[in-house]
């Protein structure tokens, strides 16, 4: 092991097992993740870690270990495919869950054991837009069937990932918005059996290889009418449509997704921390002092303010996503009972936090490859790999912009409640304060209090100051003579700012939440200094509202950079053991840079030997190219 790696591991000040934990969610989470990567993955004879054998071996695995746990089934996959997406990813987290949640129960019988499938609700003309979406199902009582049609080019479905050439049940959006299951049996490669079918590959993308976002194009198709998913909403044999309790039931699948995803930044930033502190752990270079060794580059300032922000920001997005899950959970759970009232509320919550941890960690990722020079602008630092498969995250399932602004949406819907005296509960309850000016501004000592419960206080009351903020202008552009909409969107700006402002604070929120919740001491101590961290460098970077707000006073501005670096210097001698805690073993986080034993070196130069490119001592282009071409000089 390298001896800078060794020597960081030593004096721990907490339990790394029980961080751990507690971010499984329980000892007996964490021993069975590590069962299923151990046992079932990595100790299994038929699976070669190298490449992956194949998707239908991953599929008869779960079935012959029976995994069918969704969190399990996760583990399982994330150990089997590293870092790196799986065509199926989409099978698994839209096309199931949609059937889960849409079919009723005969429909989900005769379906769900049976196929993989996709979900096509994009059109090349819109993503986001989806009451713009062209694409129609007419229902034809004669025959029972919906003719499902492309009338325009923009409208041909653009982007349902895994357009498997072989077979394509995919879950289908079409006018009237329902989700009908549409069966698609096409035998050879792309050349469907069944006629006014055309389907493709979209082409290269950014990156995301893994998955075969293809198109198609329909014309006057006809599928029966039990392929509508009839959970919520129905077509009778006489054509009469049964409305569901609330045309947004269809965009469930949407709402599971963007919970899920906020859970994901936090992995995915815990696993590009893991790979930058470690590599800046056995990294030296330069001097501090003149005549010195060269310091670890741990020890520069300036990289603990690189990456000790966003390991507090791993943390605090990881608790983010298991509160996330558990309200969905808790309002699916009471929406499936026919109990919706809280449905606006998971929605606004959903998408505002989708948005703002894939945007904070798409910045993230990035600044960790920076942070290790060179080297991590290798394919072996896996930092540029993990940056291609993530940032697609900030567009797909609900374009962030337009997420926030879903969020502004709900927020200035419960300022005007507050000011029509109503009282409100839930994540918005902070706004009864600004009606009743209990929001004022609290009386600021000369020194900045840096009590965790303060701390989430004052984001509050920035957060309630842009509401208030974005809802004037509203206001003044009516008052301009504006109509709504354009005075809707003449504020977008700061509606966006408000969301973003609303979802800092509720990420600050949960974690002080879940750092109350630690008995351990040492764990305890560990996890209130980045939530400290997390709060205090949000203030810096946001200083001008925390002015605006009156919660912080010119002469205090100084005294938060101060704070900062006092955080930072106390995170220094635990920085390695806590991405330890987030336990990414080697084979997955697939990163020389990251290694659990810090040799990375040795770990580089049998990398770069191991390129086809190295196979020969000399590359056969010299022999076929440049020799030839040499003889004839
Ligand atoms: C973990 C890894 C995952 C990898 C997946 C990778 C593959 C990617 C797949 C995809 O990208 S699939 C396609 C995803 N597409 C989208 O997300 C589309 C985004 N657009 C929308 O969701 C909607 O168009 C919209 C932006 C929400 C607007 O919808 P609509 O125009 O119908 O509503 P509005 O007029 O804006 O608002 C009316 C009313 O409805 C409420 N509302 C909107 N959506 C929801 C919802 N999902 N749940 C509950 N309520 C909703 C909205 O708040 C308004 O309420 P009021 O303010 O009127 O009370
Ligand atoms: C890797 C990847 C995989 C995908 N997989 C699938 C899939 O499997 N199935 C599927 O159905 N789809 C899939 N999609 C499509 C994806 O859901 C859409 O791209 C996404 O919803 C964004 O919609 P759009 O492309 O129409 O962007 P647009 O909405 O056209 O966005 C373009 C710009 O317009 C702005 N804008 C749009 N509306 C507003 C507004 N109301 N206010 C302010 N600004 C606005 C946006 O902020 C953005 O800056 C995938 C996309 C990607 C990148």
């Amino acid at each position: 092991m390298n001896p800078d790696i060794l020597r960081e591991r030593q004096n721990a000040t907490f339990d790394i097992e029980k961080l751990t934990n507690i971010l499984d969610g329980g000892a007996e989470r964490t021993n069975r993740r590590r069962e299923i990567r151990e046992v079932l993955v990595l100790n299994d004879p038929d699976f070669d870690y190298g490449t992956p054998t194949s998707l239908p071996t991953m599929i008869l695995k779960l079935r012959e270990y029976g995994i069918s746990d969704p969190v399990e089934i996760n583990w399982y996959k994330s150990m089997y495919w590293g870092t790196g997406r799986e065509a199926l990813g989409l099978h698994y987290v839209m096309f199931l869950p949609t059937l889960y949640t849409q079919c009723d129960s005969e429909q989900f019988n005769k379906w769900v054991p049976l196929i993989i499938g996709t979900y096509a609700q994009t059109e090349m003309g819109h993503g986001t837009h989806l009451r713009g979406l062209e694409t129609t199902a007419t229902f034809d009582p004669a025959t029972q069937e919906f003719v499902m049609h492309s009338p325009t080019v923009t409208s041909i479905k653009w982007w349902p990932g895994g357009r498997n050439p072989l077979f394509l049940p995919l879950i289908f959006l079409s006018i009237p918005l329902s989700a009908s299951l549409f069966d698609l049996f096409l035998s050879g490669f792309a050349l469907p059996t069944c006629s006014g079918i055309v389907i493709g590959d979209i082409g290269p993308k950014f990156g995301f290889d893994a998955v075969d976002n293809g198109y198609l194009k329909l014309e006057h198709v006809r599928i029966p009418r039990e392929n509508m998913l009839m959970k919520y909403a129905q077509v009778k044999p006489d054509g009469s449509y049964v409305k569901p309790l609330s045309s947004k039931l269809t965009y469930g699948t949407m709402v599971f997704i963007r919970s899920l995803i906020v859970g994901n930044a936090g992995i995915v930033l815990s696993q590009c921390c893991t790979i930058a502190i470690r590599y800046s752990a056995v990294r030296h270079q330069s001097e501090i002092r003149a005549g010195e060794a060269e310091p670890q580059i741990l020890d520069y300032q300036t990289q603990q303010h690189k990456l000790f922000p966003l390991l507090a920001t791993a943390y605090a997005f990881l608790f983010a996503g298991q509160y996330m899950i558990d309200t969905y959970n808790r309002i699916s759970g009471d929406i499936n009972q026919g109990d919706l009232s809280e449905m606006p509320e998971l929605h606004a919550l959903s998408a505002g936090l989708k948005a703002f941890t894939t945007w904070t960690a798409n910045t993230g990722i990035e600044v960790c490859r920076m942070s290790c020079g060179g080297h991590g602008y290798s394919r072996s630092s896996a930092l540029p790999d993990i940056y291609v498969e993530f940032t697609p995250s900030c567009t797909y399932e609900g374009e962030n912009t337009v997420m926030m602004l879903q969020t502004a949406r709900f927020l200035m819907k419960s300022y005007r409640q507050v000011q029509a005296g109503q009282q409100l509960s839930g994540a918005v309850s902070y706004l009864n304060k600004v009606h009743h000016r209990v929001m004022a501004p609290q009386a600021v000592s000369s020194q900045l209090d840096l009590n965790l419960n303060t701390l989430v206080d004052l984001y509050e009351i920035r957060a309630a100051m842009l509401v208030e903020l974005a809802a004037q202008s509203i206001q003044q552009e009516s008052a301009r003579g504006k109509c709504q909409e354009d005075s809707w969107n003449n504020s977008t700006i700061d509606l966006v700012r408000a969301s973003d402002a609303h979802c800092h604070y509720m990420v600050l929120k949960m974690f002080r939440d879940k750092v109350d919740q630690i008995e351990d001491p040492g764990v305890h101590s560990v996890m209130s200094t980045l939530a400290h961290l997390y709060a205090i460098h949000g203030m810096g970077n946001f200083t001008g509202d925390f002015l605006q707000a009156g919660v912080l006073t010119g002469a205090q501005v100084p005294s938060v950079s101060k704070c900062l670096k006092g955080l930072l210097a106390e995170v220094r001698p635990s920085a390695v053991l806590l991405v330890d805690a987030f336990d990414h073993h080697d084979k997955m986080l697939n990163s020389v840079l990251g290694r659990h034993d810090g040799n990375v070196y040795e770990a580089m130069f049998e990398w770069a030997r191991s390129s086809p490119l190295n196979r020969t001592e000399v590359h056969e282009s010299f022999h076929k190219h440049l020799k030839p071409l040499q003889a004839k000089l």
